[in-house]
């Protein structure tokens, strides 16, 4: 536990781990961040301020890093929270979307129930890299008639050019490498 008496710079508690998951990837580890309480209540509660007065009606968080976020986050902006899940785990009917990110390729989906048409939806992940996955949430979002209000993020690696490809959303991510 830090002090809370020392200004929380939420990056102090992200540390590098070169080569992981395959060689040439330079991972951001969040894991002391969460081990952290003041940091990681601090990281929940300047999300949650963002987008107070946003009128968020539905908080979605890919799995499984989005889930440690979004839940939190859904829960002070008190709305719903929707788990967009790897494939074959949502035991309901689904729609589904094959995608690449930095380090592969995934299959994500979501029940077909979980968004009414016209809804708020607020897309949460931990961090952006190439934008793959973001992009395959939004586009599972769109297709059941959600509108997309923002796209947030713990993380950004700008070099990685992921927000080119959200060109039409509004993001915000909270540290920025
Ligand atoms: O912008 P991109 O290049 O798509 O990469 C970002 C995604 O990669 C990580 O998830 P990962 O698939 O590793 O799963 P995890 O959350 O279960 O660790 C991270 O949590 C983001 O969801
Ligand atoms: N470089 C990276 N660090 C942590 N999570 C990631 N997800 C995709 N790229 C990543």
């Amino acid at each position: 536990m830090s002090s809370t008496s020392e200004p929380i710079r939420l990056e102090d508690r992200i540390r590098d781990i070169q080569d992981f998951p395959q060689k040439g990837v330079l991972f951001k580890d969040i894991t002391p961040m969460l081990q952290d309480g003041p940091y990681f209540r601090a990281a929940i509660e300047r999300l949650a301020a963002h987008y107070s007065g946003a009128d968020i009606q539905a908080v979605v968080g890919v799995e499984s890093r989005g889930f440690i976020f979004g839940a939190p986050l859904a829960y002070l902006l008190n709305c719903g929270f929707v788990p967009v899940r790897k494939f074959g785990k949502l035991p309901a009917e689904t729609i589904n979307i094959e995608y690449a990110l930095e380090y592969g390729t995934n299959i994500v989906e979501v029940h077909k129930d979980a968004i009414k048409p016209g809804q708020r939806v607020l897309i949460v992940d931990d961090l952006l890299a190439t934008g793959g996955t973001v992009e395959a949430a939004i586009e599972l979002v769109e297709k059941l008639g959600g509108h997309i209000a923002g796209v947030a993020f713990l993380v950004e690696l700008s070099f990685l050019k992921g927000r080119e490809h959200l060109k039409d959303h509004d993001v915000f991510a909270l540290i920025k490498y």
